[in-house]
């Protein structure tokens, strides 16, 4: 007899508030990212997706909520913790020390960095050259070829493209979607590009004055019109 009992969600967020100083700036939010898929965070600047990111990676404590990674709740543990269990948050930051060179960006945490060059093997060329000196996008390419080589089980990246040539990003992202096919863990990715991200990404959410306002399938928030206009513009207000 096999195993019918499905899989737990890789991500799974309930009633998560945060924000600064006391005053809440995303508010009870509610979202899930199944195993291998790759799930969209969209909504226009100031909306609260990167303090979102930071609630669940526990960077910014949150006010309420739970987090759980692949059945494991993880609610209030260290940032550290939440890390080993196999979450990886790509901050807009990068994780980009500029006085190493690219090798040493590969090896840190005891990688391999083979495995980072399978996933860029154009990095190679620039094993040697400090990360200080490389292109924006080649930054970020070092970045995310670190983040995957970490073997995330959820990955969490805010702003991909940001600052960045669209023949970068077109790249980069869909690197990420083959990740979530090949290992089967989640990501949720935080877009401004939002056609870019819902054409590799299986679900999305809107977020909107700190609340998720819109949830569907990538398709189908791709043939709405006013979606797309809210998550750049913001939802209108009443
Ligand atoms: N460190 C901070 N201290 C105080 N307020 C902050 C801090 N970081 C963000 N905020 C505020 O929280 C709100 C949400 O910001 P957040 O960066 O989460 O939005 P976002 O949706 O990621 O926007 P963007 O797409 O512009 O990055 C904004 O009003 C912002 O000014």
């Amino acid at each position: 007899m096999t195993d019918q009992t499905p899989a737990p969600p890789s991500l799974d967020i309930r009633g998560l508030s945060a924000g600064y100083f006391g005053a809440a700036v995303v508010r009870d939010l509610t979202l899930t990212v199944g195993p291998g898929e790759v799930v969209a965070l969209l909504g226009p600047n100031g909306a609260g997706k990167s303090t979102t990111l930071r609630a669940i990676s526990r960077t910014l404590t949150p006010m309420t909520g739970t987090v759980t990674l692949n059945g494991r709740d993880v609610t209030g543990h260290r940032p550290q913790d939440i890390a080993r269990a196999g979450l990886v948050h790509m901050s807009e930051r990068r994780g980009i020390f500029y006085g190493l060179t690219v090798e040493e960006h590969l090896r840190l945490h005891k990688l391999d960095p083979a495995t980072g060059y399978g996933y860029f093997p154009e990095l190679k060329a620039l094993r040697y050259r400090r990360a200080g000196l490389l292109s924006g996008g080649e930054q970020q390419m070092l970045g995310l070829a670190r983040a995957l080589a970490r073997r995330p089980a959820v990955l969490m990246i805010d702003e991909l493209s940001k600052g960045l040539a669209p023949v970068i990003v077109e790249r980069l992202i869909p690197v990420v979607r083959r990740y979530a096919d090949e290992s089967g863990a989640g990501v949720l990715l935080v877009e401004q590009q939002v056609q870019l991200a819902l054409q590799v990404a299986d679900r999305g959410y809107v977020l909107a004055h700190g609340e998720l306002v819109e949830h569907d399938t990538a398709a189908n928030l791709l043939a709405d019109r006013d979606v797309l206009v809210s998550s750049y513009l913001g939802a209108a207000t009443p």
